[in-house]
């Protein structure tokens, strides 16, 4: 196994209530989650700060979106300054409902990667294809397009601050998870592609993880994965046993 230290998010999306987040993170804190993966949870904007009071020991915030620029005429925006004024310390760009129901390309989940770096933010970048593009062959062709974008908007350095995340978009909220040889082969291609692009050591640091229907019965084989690091998790993360798939590589 590498010297990557496993990294677990749990990804709320739209979900959520004061009175059911706080409920839901004491148990988290009462059930000893890992103490050896990072753990990170991302939930709406307007809970964030909620959330960095109460999370378990140890654990990050992300924000689930954030725009390019500090402040402004932005309506309904929130700036990466912002995510960190209420106590994230991470956030998740380029998820794939971002990108199918808002519209959001390649280059705009870049440029938002770069910005939300330069404002001292961590990133769990999104990418993976669809359906249809994974029937074609073209798996790699679409991660490859989605990843070169970030590629292009970032410096050497600014890897150390960010994560991949693989999420291929029929298995996310269907059931359908990939396979561990699913999810191992186009992690390996995805370090290729970084070593090929950005730096060996850029490849060989960078934590490539999984997302799409995991959930604590699957984590542990997909978790064995040489190049699987970790996991971005939706509908799971709602659940008290989200802490046993943190505990998928202890
Ligand atoms: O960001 C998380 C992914 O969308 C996975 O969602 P899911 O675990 O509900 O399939």
């Amino acid at each position: 196994m590498s010297s990557r230290r496993f990294w677990v998010g749990g990804n709320w999306k739209m979900n959520g209530s004061l009175a059911s987040n706080k409920e839901l993170l004491e148990h988290f804190a009462a059930a000893t989650p890992s103490g050896s993966a990072e753990v990170v949870i991302g939930a709406p904007a307007v809970y964030l700060n909620q959330l960095a009071q109460i999370v378990p020991h140890g654990w990050g915030v992300a924000g689930e979106n954030c725009y390019t620029q500090s402040s402004g005429a932005f309506t309904g925006e929130v700036s990466p300054e912002m995510l960190k004024d209420v106590g994230a310390n991470w956030v998740i760009l380029g998820h794939s409902e971002r990108r199918a129901i808002f519209k959001e390309s390649d280059e705009f989940v870049a440029e938002k990667t770069a910005r939300a770096l330069k404002a001292g933010l961590k990133v769990s970048v999104c990418c993976g294809e669809l359906l249809e593009e994974r029937e074609a062959g073209e798996t790699q062709k679409v991660v490859d397009r989605q990843l070169l974008a970030v590629v292009k908007a970032l410096s050497e350095e600014d890897w150390e601050n960010v994560v991949i995340a693989y999420e291929p978009v029929w298995a996310i909220g269907t059931g359908k998870v990939a396979t561990p040889e699913q999810a191992q082969e186009v992690h390996q291609a995805i370090r290729q592609f970084l070593a090929k692009n950005v730096s060996q050591a850029v490849a060989d640091n960078t934590r490539i993880v999984y997302g799409g229907s995991v959930n604590p019965k699957n984590c542990v084989e997909l978790g064995q994965k040489p190049d699987v690091d970790g996991f971005l998790v939706g509908g799971a993360s709602l659940k008290p046993d989200f802490v046993d798939i943190t505990k998928a590589r202890d």
